[in-house]
């Protein structure tokens, strides 16, 4: 997979050269690049924001540095990236949208900062490319940079050979649509709050069975709207809600 990122502050994007996602850089898994928008500006200034038309408060980015940057970035005549914008108006970033943009080759994400970025940069973007405007949830950040980490990180270690260990990603939360059953690890007992006997008994079935209980619960309890949305037939008549 190839990722570009655009935003006016490359270095909040190097810990993508950290841990997992830096490691499947260097073996080839994934091509990052992260680009300065000030790059494509045309002053001494390299002004890339200007006051809102209508008025308001605060700094709107100029679509000029955008325009060019996709210009030389997704050329005429090549498969064009799907591009992700970060924003409060976004849609919600789930795991099957992080699975969905997974098997996209190529992404370019674009980084607002100030009150946002002119609405012509999204309209002329999608004359050329897919665009999606994701959000972490209904906050606002002083930009994209810090979602664009935790999209690019939901979205990479789905990728074949970026987790070492893929069973990891069959029994974690979300999948399957349930929230995942608590993890324990040694010591057996710490401070007198022992290790569930169940986990410690070497009874695969039972152990199984808990962890489904404990999910059903945990979601039932935590988000009982992810309940609702399972797909039909996903509960059985073993299930148990409390
Ligand atoms: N909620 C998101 S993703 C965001 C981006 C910029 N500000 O908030």
């Amino acid at each position: 997979m190839r990722i570009d990122v655009l935003t006016i502050f490359p270095d909040y994007l190097a810990p993508l050269s950290l841990s997992l996602i830096g490691r499947a850089r260097e073996r080839g898994l994934l091509d990052v690049s992260a680009h300065d928008l000030r790059r494509w500006t045309s002053d001494v200034h390299r002004t890339v924001d200007d006051t809102p038309y209508g008025g308001g408060p605060g700094m709107v980015m100029r679509p000029e540095p955008w325009g060019r940057a996709f210009d030389e970035l997704v050329p005429a005549g090549v498969a064009p990236p799907r591009f992700v914008v970060p924003s409060p108006a976004g849609a919600p970033l789930t795991q099957s949208l992080a699975a969905e943009l997974a098997a996209e080759p190529w992404l370019l994400f674009g980084c607002g900062r100030y009150e946002g970025i002119d609405q012509r940069v999204l309209d002329d973007a999608a004359d050329r490319m897919p665009v999606t405007e994701v959000s972490l949830g209904d906050v606002v950040l002083f930009g994209g940079e810090v979602a664009v980490l935790a999209v690019v990180e939901a979205v990479t270690r789905l990728l074949p050979g970026v987790l070492g260990n893929a069973e990891s990603l069959a029994e974690e939360s979300h999948t399957g649509g349930l929230l995942e059953a608590p993890v324990y690890t040694k010591p057996p007992v710490w401070r007198e709050r022992p290790v569930p006997d169940v986990l410690r008994s070497g009874d695969h079935g039972r152990i199984a069975r808990w962890r489904r209980d404990q999910a059903l619960v945990r979601t039932a309890r935590r988000r009982p709207d992810l309940l609702a949305a399972l797909p039909p037939g996903t509960l059985d008549a073993t299930d148990q809600l409390a």
